[in-house]
């Protein structure tokens, strides 16, 4: 069964067509890779699979074979679907002002009662669910904190931990690294690459940096001016061909290249430049 299935998909706000038709299919336990340029609808296309938005008249979403929408109508199943796909977003995954476990038992709200999810009250089962969900991205030690003392990484790992709660089967991740320095970027990509390894869910993960697509997804689907115009394996996309596929917007797509460092120099890295890469080492899984 597909876990995620999306047909002649289109979106159009006042003129912009955002959506152009986009067709794709993701079966269970994949871990896909979204790239595009600014503006390319990666994030339009996420919020439709999440149920967050509904397309115009001749689409149609799936998700675990059930209608989640078709011709700008959600489907019955719309509630339970919206509870099995997870969503982590760029930032603003979490309540700043409450205790990450809090955040993570919020993972929790759609199936626990209405008055004890609006009175936080969790059972001791519960939170020791929430802290064993923070040991398997790897911050158990920070479930009393509250979620703004937490670095940008380490709050995008709990976001992961509250999807782990919800028991979602889908994993929608909408840049989820963008914001982050190379190395909590890995940490990310790599608690990714292990729930959806070892727990079997679904992972689809936009990127701006198609490096990342190559090293932690087999497949890749990059869209252009709201259409998919590559669907297939990540290691086939050569900085050349993403040159061929965007033109001068690939410049965004690839890692900036560090200069070799000069005495006197500046450390800074150069803006990105076609075809300019740090060396697929840097990036290789943990
Ligand atoms: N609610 C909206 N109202 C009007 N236009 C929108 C809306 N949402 C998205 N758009 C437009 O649709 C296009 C696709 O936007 P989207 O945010 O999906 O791109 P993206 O690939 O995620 O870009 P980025 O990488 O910069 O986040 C853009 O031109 C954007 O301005």
């Amino acid at each position: 069964m597909s876990a995620i299935a999306v047909e002649k998909l289109t979106k159009r706000f006042g003129k912009k067509q955002a959506l152009a038709g986009i067709d794709l299919v993701m079966r269970e336990g994949e871990m896909v890779a979204l790239i595009g340029a600014s503006g390319s609808g990666k994030s339009t296309l996420m919020r439709h699979i999440a149920g967050l938005e509904r397309g115009d008249a001749g689409s149609t979403v799936r998700i675990l074979g059930h209608i989640q929408q078709k011709d700008g109508r959600f489907g019955p199943n719309m509630r339970d679907l919206r509870g099995r796909t997870g969503v982590i977003f760029q930032q603003f995954n979490l309540v700043a002002r409450l205790p990450v476990i809090t955040n993570v038992l919020c993972g929790l709200l759609g199936r626990v009662s209405p008055w004890r999810g609006t009175f936080g009250l969790f059972n001791r089962a519960e939170k020791r669910a929430a802290i064993e969900a923070l040991g398997r991205v790897g911050i158990p030690e920070v479930a009393w904190q509250r979620a703004s003392t937490l670095s940008g990484g380490q709050q995008q790992r709990a976001a992961i931990a509250r999807t782990l709660m919800q028991r979602s089967q889908i994993l929608l991740a909408d840049e989820p690294i963008a914001s982050l320095d190379p190395a909590s970027a890995r940490r990310v990509m790599d608690v990714l690459a292990d729930i959806n390894r070892t727990e079997k869910i679904t992972v689809l993960v936009s990127l701006h940096q198609v490096e990342y697509a190559r090293v932690y997804c087999d497949r890749t689907i990059a869209l252009r001016d709201g259409r998919v115009v590559y669907d297939g394996p990540s290691d086939a996309l050569s900085d050349d061909f993403l040159t061929e596929l965007y033109g001068a917007a690939s410049e965004e797509l690839v890692l900036p290249q560090r200069l070799p460092v000069k005495s006197g120099a500046a450390k800074a890295p150069r803006p990105s430049a076609p075809g300019a890469r740090q060396g697929q080492d840097a990036l290789v899984p943990a």
